[in-house]
């Protein structure tokens, strides 16, 4: 089903937190809310969550209001949640009852989300006790392991290794398939930009770009020529009369179009030894620099 949020409005006593906001996350379908520190995206999800109270505008799921008791709802939230003194499955099995599983079925389920992701080393082991990335992974299990329809993932990835990365990357990939509702909420762009289709980016309580990560590439207008040279290369560029950054050991100029880009190519490989160069989209971490940034 569907998630619509219509012209929703939320204040902290003076303060605007989220302003004529308009959201819509369709079935089957990765949508990233991304803003920088204070942008309102929690305040978003607690409202979705029913855990805060909109003072205007509506909240539905499959058009109709949406009500926490009729949706099958799982949360990942940023702050970690788990009781440390109690053992990983009885923890998972409380979990799953509190979502309306029978004691079997969340025993059940917990131990297959165990196996998948590589903890049953640490089932009988006080929570608190575990490393920050295997805390994480429970937390997953508590927010997956009743088969949610809409899924609200917070940083998913913060403390995990690239390993611990890949294992999630594959378990979000499997929720799209599955055809899941899923809000991603995360700073780390190259996630958001492998799973996510639309994105919403707030700033100050407001959507101040939405859409297609393609089409918000494409209307962003700039491409970029990214060179890596044997030498320095400051001279040279300063002489074709574009804007250019250094990076790292890569040079990156902007572009208005492929034409622009590819003649550059050209006339910089016919100046100075070339070790790499091509031309990219920019990244939605440009964009997000630019759009949220100051
Ligand atoms: N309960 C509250 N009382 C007062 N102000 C609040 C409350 N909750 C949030 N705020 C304020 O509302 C704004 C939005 O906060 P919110 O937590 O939604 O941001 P965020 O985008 O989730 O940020 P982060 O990326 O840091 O998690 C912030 O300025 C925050 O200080």
């Amino acid at each position: 089903m569907n998630l619509t949020i219509n012209d929703v409005n939320k204040h902290f006593g003076p303060y605007h937190a989220v302003k004529n906001l308009s959201l819509s996350v369709s079935q089957g379908e990765a949508v990233g809310l991304l803003g920088r520190n204070g942008a309102g995206k929690t305040t978003t999800i607690r409202m979705i969550l029913g855990l805060l109270q909109q003072e205007s505008g509506s909240i539905e799921w499959g058009g109709k209001s949406f009500s926490r008791k009729e949706v099958k709802l799982g949360y990942l939230p940023e702050e970690r949640g788990l009781y440390p003194k109690m053992n990983m499955m009885d923890q998972l099995v409380y979990f799953g009852q509190l979502e309306g599983m029978s004691k079997r079925a969340a025993k059940q389920e917990a131990m297959k989300w165990i196996e998948r992701l590589e903890i049953s080393q640490y089932i009988k082991k006080d929570t608190g006790d575990l490393s920050k990335g295997n805390q994480q992974k429970i937390q997953l299990i508590a927010a997956l392991m009743h088969d949610p329809d809409l899924i609200i993932l917070d940083e998913p990835f913060s403390g995990l290794d690239p390993v611990n990365a890949q294992m999630l990357e594959q378990v979000i990939e499997s929720l799209i398939q599955e055809k899941k509702t899923l809000i991603f909420s995360s700073h780390r762009m190259e996630s958001v930009e492998s799973f996510c289709d639309r994105v919403y980016l707030m700033k100050q309580g407001e959507v101040v770009l939405s859409g297609s990560i393609s089409d918000i590439k494409t209307q962003y207008g700039f491409k970029y020529v990214n060179i890596e040279s044997t030498q320095p290369l400051e001279e040279y560029l300063m002489g074709l009369q574009t804007e250019f950054i250094k990076k790292g050991k890569e040079y990156q100029l902007q572009v208005k179009t492929m034409d622009q880009g590819l003649y550059l190519i050209e006339k910089i490989k016919s100046l100075v030894p070339i070790r790499k160069i091509g031309i990219a989209d920019p990244s939605l971490n440009q964009i997000f620099i630019e759009k949220a940034g100051d």
